[in-house]
């Protein structure tokens, strides 16, 4: 017999196992599709497949052989042994993503203000650049902020080890394969045409596998939770997985024409399309870029403020408030058309409802500054954290406005609707990102902040750069709105369309240069956090991390 204190053998996991098979058979089935695909562009992502496939395999390997023998311990200590990698991992990866879907929105922009930015080809027009650039933003760099967070967050306040080792490493590398294989996408002309659903068939078939694990993950890390309670801001994160995945299914319900064909046909037909769309693409914008940034609003503004929340009570009624009305509400994009007047108007009730429930999550999130209003004098962190709650509470006063039928017969199609989006996306989101990466990167990766000094330049710049870009939409949307409108005493329209367009030049140059103001700030960000990981690890930045006081 041996004797008991003989190191274990290593032995591998079922886990290990089953995830290296379904690679290999992955690979194979990829390779085979590159071989007989329809197009090009299709042959590509086939291979990008395949070559993915394979690296994850050594990737697995090599893991098994610098593993311990035993799985890391749950605790160490008494204390959860939480798992920052993945976090690490999406927390950079975000900075990447935003920095480059900054610089291809700035670049559009100089596209509409300066057409010859287009350089006649194909690949890096408007209308491939354009999907390009909301991908990047939303998915790519809202996206990581997400994962970061949710995989953060949810740890934290439930004071355990997230579930999995293999799981968590799957879905950021995974989600991350599904932006490269949608962004080579767009560039190469592979589109479904429906905004901000734009990848085809077979990225939204990996985007769902991953998306599933992703939940189960984020459900288990939950199920072995220490704490009693479940915080409010995992019931944003879960309302945010959850929903997505719907979404998700509902506006991709579609048949491949062939495996070997990137192309697929959606079984809704008309004006139903179009309706799922706006459901979908509507509750976009209430899930992912609204629910699951108030999950981080929930936690890093009384984190950074170090005060509970305003009020635990209305953080519930918050919750189950909006996301009863959110999705209700997406026929407030399809005014005017085909889609029958009483869904119109129901759309246009439930956005102006949906008033109500967003302005409670605003106070409360400001609110929980009482008490500690000084602080914005001397933390520009925390100053980007509130201006960005103040962002999403004026993009939500703005947005049902814009869904009464009147205001939007002037506002639809117009800049005014860029401009509402970009108050919401670089203010709020923008900010509220910002704001966590600044707070979440020192203390994943052990480290003080290098410059408090150099958040204030981002602050300042990145806010002349959005009150220029939104600004100039106000103007343009509403001449343009009105332009259109404009009869002549004899009935004709006054203005010929290009009339409308060239009238515009001058606000599209200023919005240029606020995307510009905005970009150089997350750059000076992008410095400041190479600088704090260059500097030695300061074990007691990790220490900077109490749990939030439940504040019933
Ligand atoms: C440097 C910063 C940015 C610049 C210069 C910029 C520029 C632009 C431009 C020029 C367009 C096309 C407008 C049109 O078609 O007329 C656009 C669309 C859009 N951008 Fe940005 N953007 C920036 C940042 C962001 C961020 C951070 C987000 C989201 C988090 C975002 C989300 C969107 C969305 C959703 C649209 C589509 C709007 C619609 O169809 O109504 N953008 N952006
Ligand atoms: C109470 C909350 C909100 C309501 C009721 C609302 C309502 C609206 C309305 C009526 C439109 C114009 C539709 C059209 O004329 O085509 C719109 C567009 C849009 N809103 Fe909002 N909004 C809200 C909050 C937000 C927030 C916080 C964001 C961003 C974080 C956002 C992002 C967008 C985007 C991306 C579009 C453009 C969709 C497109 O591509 O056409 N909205 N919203
Ligand atoms: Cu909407």
């Amino acid at each position: 017999m041996a004797p008991t204190d003989a190191p274990a053998t290593k032995s591998v996991t079922v886990s290990e196992a089953a995830t290296t098979l379904l690679f290999i058979a992955l690979a194979t089935l990829a390779g085979f599709i590159a071989s007989r695909a329809h197009t090009p562009a299709y042959a590509f992502h086939a291979a990008l497949f395949a070559l993915g496939s394979i690296i994850a395999v050594f990737a697995l390997l090599k893991r098994y052989e610098l593993r311990d023998v035993e799985a890391p311990a749950q605790f160490i200590d008494g204390r959860p042994n939480y798992n920052y990698g993945p976090i690490r991992f999406c927390a950079l990866a975000a900075l990447f993503w935003g920095v480059a879907g900054f610089a291809v929105g700035l670049y559009i922009a100089l596209e509409l203000a300066f057409p010859a930015f287009n350089l006649d080809l194909p690949w890096i027009n408007f209308g491939r650049l354009r999907p390009l650039h909301t991908s990047a933003v939303i998915f790519a760099f809202g996206g990581n902020v997400l994962l970061a967070t949710s995989f953060y967050v949810v740890q934290r306040t439930c004071r355990t080890r997230l579930a999995g080792e293999i799981a968590p490493w799957f879905v950021v590398l995974g989600y991350n394969f599904f932006i490269l294989i949608a962004g080579t996408g767009y560039l190469l002309g592979v589109t479904r045409g429906h905004e901000y659903a734009e990848p085809e068939w077979y990225a939204i078939l990996w985007l769902v596998v991953v998306w599933v694990v992703y939940l189960i993950v984020f459900l288990a890390t939950l199920a072995k939770r220490e704490e009693p309670h479940i915080y409010v801001a995992n019931w944003f994160y879960l309302a945010f997985i959850v929903t997505v995945a719907v979404l998700v299914l509902g506006n991709n319900a579609e048949i491949p024409i062939s495996v070997f064909s990137p192309k697929s046909v959606i079984v809704w037909a008309g004006v139903q399309d179009a309706m799922i769309q706006w459901w979908y693409g509507h509750n976009a914008v209430g899930f992912f870029l609204t629910a699951g940034f108030l999950g981080i609003m929930y936690y890093f503004v009384p984190k950074r403020a170090e005060r509970p929340i305003y009020s635990y009570r209305l953080s519930i009624v918050h919750f189950w408030a909006l996301i009863f009305l959110y999705i209700w509400a997406g026929p407030h994009h399809l005014h005017y058309t085909a889609l029958p007047d009483w869904a119109q108007t129901l759309g246009m009730t439930f956005s102006i409802m949906l008033w109500m429930p967003s302005w409670g999550g605003m106070i409360n999130g400001l609110m929980t500054l009482s008490g500690a209003w000084d602080r914005l004098r001397t933390d520009p962190v925390l100053r980007m954290l509130v201006v960005s709650v103040a962002f999403y509470g004026m993009s939500t006063f703005e947005g049902p406005l814009m869904s009464v039928k009147t205001v939007n017969a002037l506002s639809h199609y117009t800049d005014w609707g860029i401009g509402h989006v970009h108050s919401g996306s670089l203010g709020w989101v923008g900010f509220v990102s910002f704001g966590a990466l600044y707070c979440l990167i020192p203390w994943v990766f052990g480290r003080k902040l290098y410059s408090l000094k150099l958040v204030d330049w981002h602050f300042w710049i990145a806010t002349i750069g959005i009150v220029f870009y939104i600004s100039a939409m106000w103007v343009a949307g509403i001449m343009q709105g009105l332009m259109w409108r404009a009869y002549t005493p004899q009935g004709f329209l006054e203005y010929s369309f290009i009339e409308t367009t060239d009238a515009l030049h001058p606000e599209y140059v200023i919005r240029a240069a606020g995307g510009g103001l905005f970009l150089i700030g997350a750059l000076i960000m992008v410095y400041n956090i190479y600088k704090t990981l260059r500097a030695p690890s300061a074990a007691s930045a990790t220490e900077f991390s109490p749990l939030p006081a439940p504040a019933q």
